[in-house]
């Protein structure tokens, strides 16, 4: 049975003259990455910011490894490494002067304890470099290095993946999965991006006009979906007669109203003959097939635009 180490009850708070969180309920453990997805503004950065103690609740309860941060913030503090916006760094000194830098601020960070976090983060062979050299994605992982150097037991990212290219992305989703698996830290990574977030978490929560909508597992969210359909996107020159030209029932195709690419809802254990037997036909007639891509998970991304609202408001898909 795995830990709580984050648990946020009926938190609201009030931001300006407008009620930013309203009664945010949530439980994070130990052991999992735990991915808070919401559209832009939906109030993921406040909550965390919260959290971390860079801003105050106005109501509710937050506890830390069991501990109240307002009644122990130090003791709940002390188990909270977090990235909320874009880490301090020296650019002008390589990464592991930053790190000892960073060591010198917190107790009982040793040299092996250095050593280990940049074994995790895979920078070991290049920690000796300016940080004025390293990628954006080097930086963000330098930034999680610092922020589990006094092994926390909760590590909190917003957005962590803004901004890197998918390699980037992929390097930290190890990292984080391995933190949270391996060495049992609880991982709760913020995103807009539904796509990242399957690949990267173990649940979700998700979030829409500061109010919480649930948290599921990613079974719990596929259950829900419809996998056994696959969707094909196809780029042609000429939509409409496409259309007129694949023998599909209506509500198999349709036309993307925004790229103009036929969609194609084929059931998965016919797909690879459907879609061989589409080329031909559309060849046959004299229809010019620019690409065909094979859509995943088509059906797990329209769960999290119901349940955020619809395309109003929605989560963005990535
Ligand atoms: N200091 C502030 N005063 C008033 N309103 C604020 C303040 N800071 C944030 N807000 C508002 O609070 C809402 C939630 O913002 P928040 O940054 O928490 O959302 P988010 O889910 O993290 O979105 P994003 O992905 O855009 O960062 C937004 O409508 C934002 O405009």
């Amino acid at each position: 049975m795995s830990d709580t180490i984050l648990k946020i009850k009926g938190l609201n708070k009030t931001l300006g003259k407008k009620q930013i969180l309203h009664s945010i309920d949530m439980e994070c453990y130990s052991g999992e990455v735990y991915g808070f997805l919401g559209p832009n503004g939906a109030g993921k950065t406040t909550t965390i910011k919260i959290a971390v103690g860079l801003l105050q609740l106005d109501e509710g309860e937050i506890s830390i490894n069991g501990k109240d941060i307002k009644k122990d913030f130090e003791g709940a503090m002390a188990n909270v490494g977090g990235i909320v916006e874009n880490p301090e760094m020296y650019k002008y000194l390589s990464g592991l002067e930053n790190l000892r830098q960073y060591a010198r601020m917190r107790e009982g960070v040793t040299e092996k304890r250095i050593k280990e976090v940049v074994e995790l983060v895979r920078l070991s062979n290049r920690i000796n470099d300016k940080v004025s050299k390293y990628s954006l994605g080097m930086r963000q992982r330098l930034g999680v290095a610092q922020a589990i150097l006094h092994r926390p037991k909760l590590l909190i990212l917003d957005e962590p993946t803004n901004g890197l290219d998918p390699q980037g992305i992929k390097e930290l989703r190890d990292i984080l999965k391995e933190l949270a698996h391996k060495e049992g830290t609880c991982v709760v990574v913020s995103s807009h991006l539904m796509s990242e977030m399957e690949m990267m978490c173990d649940r979700v929560g998700i979030i829409a006009n500061g109010k919480m909508i649930g948290s599921y597992t990613m079974a719990e969210l596929i259950s829900q979906s419809d996998s056994s359909i696959a969707e094909y996107v196809l780029e042609v020159d000429d939509p409409q007669k496409a259309m007129g030209l694949i023998k599909l029932a209506d509500e198999g195709k349709r036309i993307d109203k925004e790229t103009g690419a036929v969609v194609l809802s084929i059931p998965v254990e016919i797909e690879k003959k459907k879609i061989a037997s589409v080329n031909k036909t559309l060849i046959e007639g004299g229809v010019s097939l620019y690409t065909v891509h094979r859509r995943e998970n088509k059906k797990l991304e329209d769960v999290f635009i119901e349940l955020t609202g619809g395309k109003e408001g929605g989560v963005q898909i990535g």
